[in-house]
């Protein structure tokens, strides 16, 4: 598997985020996507998905550029839970996604259990916690079991059972087939589960295993700005 971003430009009106950056990855796994507040993780995955269009350069999986078709058969995106239907029930949501990918009921059965919202599953989203919401939403990206997986923010604003929950999920990444770029504040939590972390540093993306932990790099490259930590009140 080879996911690729070569040359990759995009900027809000004048406000460029990415000029010429370039990104491989080669192998499966999890892969930490790190920087500080408005660095631009979320616009990142916004372009990878297709739902931003850069401004120059291309974003491959095996060679071929992303194309929205490819995006729906390859990429799942557990983006800001925000996108929920506030009226629709977590079994609503599943269905949904279930008919559009196929996905079998047993496979529902289990990513339910795993990141256990069976209890909760019938009630309204508006009726949900935030983690219970972010739970939902990690549940509809893993059922198309696709290639290559997006978590913005995975573990924010969750209690310590839901970031126990997240943490045993992404440990379980570590010998998929699946592709996983999971973007976090929460470092002490990404460098329980990955040592390949992406940088984004300046409006490029720097790719590094990291030898002593995602913290101590994010403070060398960072000018020594303190990571925004889980529970910090970040949205
Ligand atoms: N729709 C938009 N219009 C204009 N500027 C935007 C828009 N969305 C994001 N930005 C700006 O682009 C930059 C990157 O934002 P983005 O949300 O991608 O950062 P982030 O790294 O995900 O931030 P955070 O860590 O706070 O979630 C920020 O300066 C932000 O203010």
């Amino acid at each position: 598997m080879n996911f690729e971003i070569k040359d990759l430009s995009f900027a809000y009106r004048r406000h460029p985020v990415f000029i010429e950056a370039n990104l491989t990855l080669m192998t499966s796994g999890v892969y930490g996507l790190v920087g500080p507040n408005g660095s631009g993780k979320s616009t990142l995955f916004n372009l990878i998905t297709g739902l931003l269009h850069p401004t120059q350069g291309a974003i491959t999986l095996d060679g071929t550029v992303l194309t929205p078709n490819l995006v729906f058969a390859n990429v799942a995106y557990a983006q800001d839970s925000s996108v929920l239907y506030p009226y629709l029930t977590g079994r609503d949501h599943i269905r949904f996604v279930a008919l559009q990918h196929h996905v079998a009921a047993a496979r529902i059965a289990a990513v339910s259990e795993q990141l256990e919202i069976t209890q909760f599953v019938d009630q309204r989203v508006s009726s949900l916690s935030q983690g219970q919401k972010q739970r939902l939403m990690i549940v509809l990206a893993l059922l198309p079991e696709a290639r290559l997986l997006l978590m913005d923010e995975p573990l924010n604003g969750l209690d310590p059972d839901s970031v126990m929950i997240i943490r045993n999920l992404l440990e379980d990444f570590k010998s998929t087939a699946q592709m996983v770029i999971v973007s976090s504040h929460n470092l002490d939590e990404l460098d329980k589960v990955t040592d390949q972390i992406i940088f984004k540093v300046d409006q490029g993306l720097q790719f590094e295993t990291v030898a002593d932990g995602a913290e101590a790099r994010y403070a060398e490259l960072y000018h020594h700005a303190r990571p925004v930590k889980a529970g910090d009140g970040h949205a």
